[in-house]
């Protein structure tokens, strides 16, 4: 197949994944569709199509061979047990899978044996299962699994969890570790045949948008003298860029820091004698 066709990309068109993706590629430059009922988009400029389809087929549609890359959580990539993989993490959607019962049950994840679980992720759930070769009786729910237990379906649910909120007010404690970390993923089919070379420019343009995300621009004012102990404190990715203020012996230097503890930084770069802390927000960066 020609390495310059159309790249078909697969994006959630609801719930929990979709704005967040359609935010990433529009901050990587791709065009988006406005109308939610849309249901593909050509983006000639870059060379790739757009197919906004159920987070959950997603993982089937790449497994098959259908489309090239998409853009779906781990959690439903493992459930799907679609023959593709993750080949870039996204940074948003962060959950965790979980096992959670009526508060105050103190049950342990060898005491799930013989009940009834439900879940909207039974293949997450068995391949889990099976590997602790424990075996339970896995009732499947499209959603809302933490009403389960009350309405008598199930005596444990395995859900997503994020915030806790909505278990806590279920009446429901979580137990157990983690059964999977999960966060939104772009896939691609196992051993696919070579890509469209607008595949890697979404990759490299996905990237800068999770630096651009993770660094922000720092600006600030320093005297010679306290110029190493700054620099020291604030190396950069490639080292700073200095110039010289018009005020006699004083620098203005540019720096990209991590947005973790960036606050802390200020604090101490002001201690060692920087003045004048600017911190700017990137739009989109290449480094
Ligand atoms: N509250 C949440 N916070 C963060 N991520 C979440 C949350 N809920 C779900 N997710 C993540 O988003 C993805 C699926 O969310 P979504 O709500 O679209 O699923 P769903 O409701 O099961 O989909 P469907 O309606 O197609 O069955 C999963 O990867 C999950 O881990
Ligand atoms: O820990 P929390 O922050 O409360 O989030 C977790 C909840 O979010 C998801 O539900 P969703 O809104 O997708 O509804 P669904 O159960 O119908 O899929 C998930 O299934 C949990 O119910
Ligand atoms: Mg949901």
């Amino acid at each position: 197949m020609s390495n310059d066709r159309l790249l078909r990309i697969a994006v959630p068109n609801k719930g929990a994944l979709a704005e967040p993706a359609a935010a990433m590629l529009r901050a990587a430059g791709y065009r988006q569709r406005t109308d939610a009922k849309d249901l593909t988009l050509i983006d000639a400029d870059h060379n790739v199509e757009f197919y906004y389809l159920r987070p959950r087929d997603i993982a089937v549609y790449i497994g098959r061979g259908d489309l090239d890359l998409g853009i779906t959580g781990r959690d439903m990539l493992i459930d799907s047990a679609a023959d593709a993989t993750e080949i870039m993490q996204l940074g948003f959607a962060g959950s965790r899978f979980r096992f959670a019962a009526l508060g105050g049950s103190t049950m342990t994840v060898a005491d799930v044996a013989g009940k009834r679980i439900a879940t909207s992720y039974p293949g997450l759930l068995r391949a889990f299962l099976d590997e602790q070769g424990i075996s339970a009786e896995l009732v499947k729910l499209d959603g809302a699994v933490e009403s389960a237990i009350r309405l008598g379906v199930a005596d444990v649910v395995a859900d997503v969890v994020d915030t806790g909120t909505t278990l806590r007010r279920a009446g429901l404690e979580l137990f157990g570790d983690s059964i999977c970390s999960s966060e939104a993923v772009l896939i691609q089919r196992n051993g696919a045949e070579e890509l469209p070379a607008s595949a890697d420019a979404l990759r490299t343009r996905l990237t800068s948008v999770l630096v651009a995300q993770n660094y922000l621009m720092m600006d600030y004012n320093v005297e010679q003298s306290s110029f190493d102990a700054t620099l020291a404190l604030a190396p950069g990715v490639e080292g700073p860029t200095v110039s010289t203020l018009a005020k006699e012996g004083w620098y203005a230097v540019r720096v990209l820091v991590p947005r973790k503890g960036a606050h802390l930084l200020m604090d101490q770069l002001y201690e060692a004698g920087a003045r004048g802390i600017l911190l700017t927000e990137l739009t989109a960066c290449r480094l």
